[in-house]
């Protein structure tokens, strides 16, 4: 929600698609969640610039990597968020852009290593497909629903993105933004 706010672009595109979708039907369910295809490249856009555990869970394991032997024991910290924004893999890494998604088989499913918010490997988070859908119903929920706006006196240059240090990465403050009502149109069958 952060993002799009801060990107009205990325906001309007979101929001045209999942009313699209629903329109008629007055209400956003399970069934057309599939079809909304940008709304998944935003979700993936915003795991990359936030992986929820942006260093992923200590590993003990002897193996090779790139050369250099890591002896069993040894406590290795893979850095998700940083992995997130290389520049060696990723253009502009820093910016919000959904659209670098449309058309990439870059997945989070652990086998494109430059994208691993969810881990990879054998310990690869078992969650994945349950977390999705609780980010994408009620995500697409909100913006069929509602016009967001700002909280009053609130501009763009006054955004708050202060992080929270911690093992899952959180805002440090609230984001408060303002509903409006969108009123959809329902097709009688
Ligand atoms: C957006 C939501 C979520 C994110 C970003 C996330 C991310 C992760 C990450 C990065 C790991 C560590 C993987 C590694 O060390 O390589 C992990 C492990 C795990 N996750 Fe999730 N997770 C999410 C939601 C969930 C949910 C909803 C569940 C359960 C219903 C879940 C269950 C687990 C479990 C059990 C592990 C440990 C797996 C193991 O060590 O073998 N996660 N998750």
């Amino acid at each position: 929600m952060l993002e799009m706010i801060k990107n009205p672009r990325v906001m309007t595109k979101a929001q045209a698609e999942v009313r699209q979708v629903f329109e008629g039907k007055g209400n956003v369910d399970e069934t057309g969640v599939h079809q909304l295809k940008y709304l998944k490249c935003v979700i993936k856009e915003t795991l990359r610039l936030y992986p929820v555990i942006p260093l992923l869970i200590p590993r003990e394991s002897s193996c090779v990597v790139n050369g250099f032997e890591i002896p069993a024991k040894t406590r290795v910290i893979v850095n998700a968020w940083a992995i997130g924004r290389d520049p060696n893999y990723w253009i502009e890494p820093e910016m919000f852009e959904p659209e670098r998604f449309v058309n990439s088989s870059v997945h989070f499913m652990g086998t494109n290593f430059e994208f691993i918010p969810f881990g990879a490997g054998m310990r690869i988070c078992p969650g994945i497909l349950f977390a999705l859908q609780n980010v994408e119903l009620p995500l697409a929920q909100l913006l069929f629903h509602f016009d967001w706006k700002f909280s009053w006196g609130m501009k763009q240059e006054d955004m708050d993105m202060t992080e929270k240090f911690g093992v899952s990465m959180k805002r440090e403050n609230d984001l408060v933004l303002v509903p409006g009502p969108y009123h959809a149109s329902i097709t009688i069958a």
